[in-house]
């Protein structure tokens, strides 16, 4: 669905040194990236800011072309052949709507129909189906302006999704929206990708969003891929610390700690320990409930975010 071998974007900046004298550099936004994205695969893409996620997506839906290399989307050169992608791309940006700002979600979609030459009683079934999904129904009649940000994802989800594309592309879907509406967009993507079979590549800073819905995760880090390869492949390539909260039954000044053991934090009689990801962990709880009055313990695994913390920090590694 999608290929890329040997993708380069550069930009030329220009800076000002005094009135009269001006240099330029050029800046590598994407460095000689390759991978390939198979039909109903769902995708994660990550990376710092600056990384350049944007410039592979833009790339991608053909509103850049690159500096070198070759790219394909659904067998399409992106930037040559970009109204022939269109029918078969959907593509959501989560900072900004694709949606009529002044016009009812209802009159916005009618015009998508359009552009995209949807036969009217597709259409109809179509809209129905995602308005029942997207529980949109209420707000059909509503001027976009006047949606709360949940209700306008909702609205450019399916926006995206009435021409049913082969691919979904999206950027930061997640952004800035409350728990139940993050909840509700996860659930319809997932929907859309195992029922429809709906290829998606999903960029986002959310690892929640990651750890709910990718089975693949790449990760790019100054233009590179870090990182290619299944969740929990990246969790094993960079290990990170477990944590240890301990209740202790009466709090103690200095408590004594086994090799390989951090006092992170404090407060009262609880204590949270980070255990180094070489040391046993057992070992740990039996020599913290031997050496203390324990009144409670868990253990909880590194979350995604320190694992992903580790890999921007750190040198490219392979899956
Ligand atoms: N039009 C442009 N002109 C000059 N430099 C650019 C341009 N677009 C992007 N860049 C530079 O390319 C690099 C990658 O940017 P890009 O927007 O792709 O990153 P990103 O991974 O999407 O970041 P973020 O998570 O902050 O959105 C950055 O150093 C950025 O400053």
């Amino acid at each position: 669905m999608i290929h890329l071998s040997e993708v380069s974007k550069t930009f030329p900046v220009h800076h000002r040194k005094g009135p009269l004298r001006r240099t330029r550099k050029l800046v590598t936004a994407v460095d000689a990236m390759s991978f390939d994205v198979a039909p109903g695969e769902f995708v994660g893409y990550l990376g710092p800011n600056g990384a350049g996620k944007s410039t592979t997506i833009k790339m991608l839906t053909g509103i850049l072309t690159p500096s070198s290399g070759r790219i394909r989307v659904a067998g399409l050169d992106p930037s040559r052949r970009r109204t022939e992608l269109a029918l078969r791309l959907g593509v959501v940006f989560g900072q900004r709507t694709t949606l009529w700002w002044d016009l009812p979600l209802r009159d916005s979609f009618a015009l998508i129909r359009r552009l995209y030459k949807v036969e009217q009683q597709r259409f109809a079934a179509r809209l129905a189906e995602l308005t029942e999904l997207l529980d949109l129904g209420p707000f059909l009649g509503t001027p976009v302006r006047q949606l709360s940000l949940g209700q306008r994802m909702r609205g450019d989800l399916t926006a995206a999704l009435l021409h049913s594309p082969a691919l979904l592309v999206l950027d930061e879907p997640t952004i800035g929206l409350d728990v139940v509406s993050k909840a509700t967009v996860r659930e319809f993507l997932a929907r859309v990708n195992a029922e429809e079979g709906t290829t998606i590549l999903l960029t986002t800073h959310d690892l929640g969003d990651i750890e709910r819905l990718c089975r693949r995760v790449m990760v790019i880090d100054h233009g590179r891929l870090a990182f290619d390869g299944t969740l929990d492949a990246l969790r094993a390539t960079a290990p990170a610390d477990r944590t240890l909260v301990v209740d202790l039954a009466s709090p103690v000044p200095a408590p004594a700690l086994p090799e390989g053991v951090r006092l992170v934090r404090r407060e009262g009689p609880r204590l949270w320990l980070a255990i180094a990801p070489e040391t046993n962990a057992a070992s740990v709880v039996a020599a913290v409930a031997r050496d203390h009055d324990v009144a409670d313990i868990a253990l909880r695994e590194p979350d995604i975010e320190d694992v992903v913390t580790r890999l921007y920090r750190g040198s490219p590694v392979e899956a």
